[in-house]
């Protein structure tokens, strides 16, 4: 790792907003002969996610161990594709429906615990809610003796930026988590697979399914991967959306109009400023701030040079959502961008793009119109501190940080 790479792993946003006035919207992060480009120019990333289908995806070298080296993150190929099949068709499209009592029941038990008067972190709270959402949706329940545990290793992997670095640099890895919840995770898929196998682990392991047979590290690698892509990122996305209707209270006041309809917010169509409210979120702090790397597999011709076989290509979705021509004031939080708009995908890519498409990209959108819909409508509530309301890295994913609080004034129903 050479001097510039280690500063984007030390303030990856710092990093990329030093390079936001690049118009070529590509940076060279090392030189040959590992090649390694920072892209976020709206050719090149059409380019890369239309290619994506013959490109390597080598994956994170800090994250392999955690998420597991047979993670499907990190799958190739058609085992690779099996697996979408397999886990994405429930998460999309009408099945999605199957999902909206129990992201109801979830988020309004929460609300419940929220009487008047109580001061909440909010970060530590969407994640309390979207991990039994995900737990609900992979086992079939949200049992504590599983998700308490799993919660605290991911707390101790990212919890800190500084300890997440010193794992990475001083320590040689991620820590990983205690045999014993392994075994857990494991026991508790293959429960689900006997007593509920509409969830996605009983998906996973049904006996059509070409994973039957799967063996327990593999299995393992999944359930991890799942849990943790499924709710780092809606948790980071439902707390920043809060926090800016927070700081935009007529936006906030329109919200809570249109949802005097009394939509729940699971169907996009019948809110469309929320879902506005939430494309913008993803667009001004996008959770995941740049998508996974991918390899040229052979040479590429790009803007008068080439780009040789081998050359890791990062795109940054960040610097692509602060364009100031693609989104004309880049830094202000205006969601009628999105109100009745469509952005082409190679200026906008919260959820990365190619092969890679997050899984969950409607699922984690339902969920954060569902969150946001509940509380604002159940109770009052406003920022203590809002200036704490500053990125907080947790390993590649980014949510506000944990000091920002939030304090009920009254419950409303
Ligand atoms: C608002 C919430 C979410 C955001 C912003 C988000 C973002 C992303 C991004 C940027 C990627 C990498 C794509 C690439 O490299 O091109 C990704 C991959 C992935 N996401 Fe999400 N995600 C979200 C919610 C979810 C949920 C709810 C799930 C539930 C299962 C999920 C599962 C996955 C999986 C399995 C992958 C790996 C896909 C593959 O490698 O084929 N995500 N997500």
């Amino acid at each position: 790792m050479n001097r510039t790479e280690l500063r984007l792993a030390l303030r990856p946003l710092a990093f990329m907003d030093a390079q936001a006035h690049r118009a070529e919207g590509l940076l060279e992060l090392r030189s040959e002969p590992q090649r390694r480009l920072l892209v976020w120019h709206p050719d090149a990333v059409e380019r890369l996610f239309r290619a994506d289908q013959g490109l390597h995806h080598p994956g994170s070298r800090s994250f392999r161990p955690l998420l597991g080296e047979r993670s499907l993150l990190w799958q190739q190929g058609e085992r690779h594709t099996a697996y979408r099949r397999v886990l994405g068709t429930p998460l999309r499209g009408r099945r999605l429906a199957a999902y909206r009592g129990l992201v109801a029941g979830t988020v309004h038990d929460e609300i419940d615990e929220l009487g008047e008067g109580t001061e909440f972190g909010l970060a530590d709270w969407t994640r309390r809610v979207t991990l039994k959402i995900m737990g609900r949706i992979v086992f079939g329940h949200a049992d504590g003796a599983l998700l308490t545990p799993f919660a605290a290793w991911m707390d101790r992997a990212l919890g800190s930026h500084y300890r997440t670095l010193a794992y990475r640099f001083l320590k040689g890895g991620l820590p990983l988590p205690d045999p014993e919840l392994e075994r857990l995770l494991v026991r508790g898929a293959r429960e689900a697979a006997r007593e509920n196998p509409e969830s996605l682990a009983g998906r996973l392991l049904e006996d059509d399914s070409p994973f039957a047979d799967l063996d327990d590290g593999e299995l393992r690698d999944q359930i991890v991967s799942l849990l943790f892509a499924g709710h780092e990122t809606s948790a980071s996305t439902a707390a920043w959306a809060l926090y800016w209707l927070d700081r935009h209270d007529t936006i906030r006041q329109e919200v809570l109009a249109e949802l005097a309809s009394g939509a729940d917010g699971f169907a996009a169509d019948e809110v469309p400023l929320l879902q506005a409210v939430v494309q913008e979120t993803l667009r001004i702090t996008p959770p995941v701030p740049a998508a996974g790397n991918r390899v040229l597999t052979e040479d590429c011709p790009y803007h008068g040079q080439t780009l040789a076989a081998g050359t890791v290509l990062t795109p940054s979705i960040h610097l692509a959502h602060h364009r100031a021509d693609s989104f004309p004031e880049p830094q202000r939080f205006d969601p009628r961008r999105f109100l009745g708009r469509k952005v082409p995908s190679s200026v906008y890519f919260p959820f990365g793009g190619g092969t890679r498409h997050c899984l969950g990209s409607q699922l984690g959108q339902v969920e954060v119109r569902m969150i946001v819909a509940a509380l604002l409508r159940r109770r009052e509530v406003r920022c203590v501190n809002p200036r704490a309301g500053v990125p907080q890295l947790r390993g590649h994913a980014m949510a506000p940080s944990p000091r920002l609080r939030m304090k009920v004034s009254s419950c409303l129903a």
